[in-house]
């Protein structure tokens, strides 16, 4: 659907470069919800500004679906850009006009009806749930109601396309949740791509099935979320992903493992199997078990001690990590 090859974005002031791009490459498919999440100037706003042509990047493509866009100028960009529709943090609303009219305005530029205007805001605020605010101002709405109106107006043109910068970084964590259901339930419905911006990997967990690391204007990593959260922790994706350690106050007293529950497999009661097959004890040190999406994953670090005159039954660490794989269990010996 929207495939980015090489993508480069230098900005230029005074005597200062500003490399806010440096070859990016996605590859995001329809219908994905694809999360791209990097600190402050990691270079997400400079990336969804070149996605729909609000900035020009230096060099590289961006095609969506067979179109470079990039090469588009005059109607065809017009054109195109209909399919992008765009959501804001600030939810970038016309305060002198009333709900109705905010909708009403991308349609009112294309050469449709009164009726079929009509008929299509009160189709949009139907599924926002904001039929009783038709005729209310921006002023009047909450933040989470401002939200449904952006999304409406995003949603008139029937975009493939939605992107979604920091759409919920001014809500508070219920109007979030609220808010974040709502876009799966669109992209569900609908069949949208949606490309959603944050630094919050708490949005990445709720809602996106895909996600990209962007640090200093490169991708780090790329790829299914609750893979990339349950596959070994690498150095530079620490930070994000999260770390399970050990209190540093618990002196080590027998082999530590790091078990990562993979799809599925945290329903399992893997611990007691352990325990009942092999009478050994287990420390449970720290964990982090958690809901990404509909899938239950997460890290365990726990603690293997040999029981007193028992030590001889203690299994090899071979034959322990044999049986948690067959569970589907990654376990890494970490001391
Ligand atoms: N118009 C501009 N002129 C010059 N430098 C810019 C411009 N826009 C962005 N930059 C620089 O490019 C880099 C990436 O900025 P960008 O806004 O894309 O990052 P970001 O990840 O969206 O950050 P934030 O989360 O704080 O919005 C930063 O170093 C920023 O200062």
């Amino acid at each position: 659907m929207i495939k980015i090859g090489a993508l480069t974005k230098i900005y230029k002031k005074e005597d200062q470069i500003i490399k806010a791009l440096d070859g990016v490459d996605l590859h995001i498919k329809k219908g994905d919800i694809f999360g791209i999440i990097g600190l402050s100037g990691a270079g997400k706003s400079s990336l969804v500004r070149c996605i729909n042509r609000i900035e020009d990047p230096t060099s590289g493509d961006i095609f969506v679906a067979d179109t470079n866009i990039l090469k588009l100028n005059g109607k065809a960009l017009r054109e195109a850009r209909q399919g992008i529709g765009m959501i804001f943090q600030n939810f970038n609303l016309l305060s002198s006009k009333t709900v109705y009219e905010n909708i009403a305005f991308p349609l009112r530029l294309q050469k449709l009806s009164k009726e079929q205007v009509h008929n299509r805001v009160m189709a949009l605020l139907e599924k926002v749930e904001l039929t009783d605010k038709t005729n209310a101002y921006p002023v009047n709405l909450s933040g989470g109601q401002k939200q449904r109106v952006g999304i409406a107006r995003a949603l008139a043109n029937s975009p493939e396309i939605l992107l979604c910068d920091e759409a919920t970084s001014a809500l508070d964590p219920k109007t979030t949740k609220q808010i974040l259901n709502l876009l799966k339930d669109i992209s569900r419905e609908f069949g949208i791509t949606l490309v959603v911006i944050t630094h919050e990997m708490e949005v990445i967990k709720a809602i996106c099935n895909k996600v990209a690391i962007l640090e200093a204007g490169k991708v780090l990593v790329q790829g299914d979320t609750t893979e990339l959260f349950t596959s070994k922790t690498e150095e530079k994706t620490r930070h994000f992903f999260g770390e399970v350690e050990a209190p540093t106050c618990l002196p080590v007293k027998g082999t530590r493992l790091l078990l990562t529950f993979a799809k599925g497999s945290a329903k399992f009661p893997i611990l007691s199997k352990l325990i009942r097959q092999f009478e050994i004890d287990i420390n449970i040190l720290s964990g982090n078990i958690e809901s990404i999406q509909d899938e239950v994953v997460g890290k365990l670090l726990i603690e293997l001690l040999p029981q007193k005159g028992l030590a001889e039954q203690m299994p090899s660490i071979h034959e322990l990590l044999d049986i948690l794989k067959s569970e589907n269990v990654l376990a890494e010996v970490i001391i």
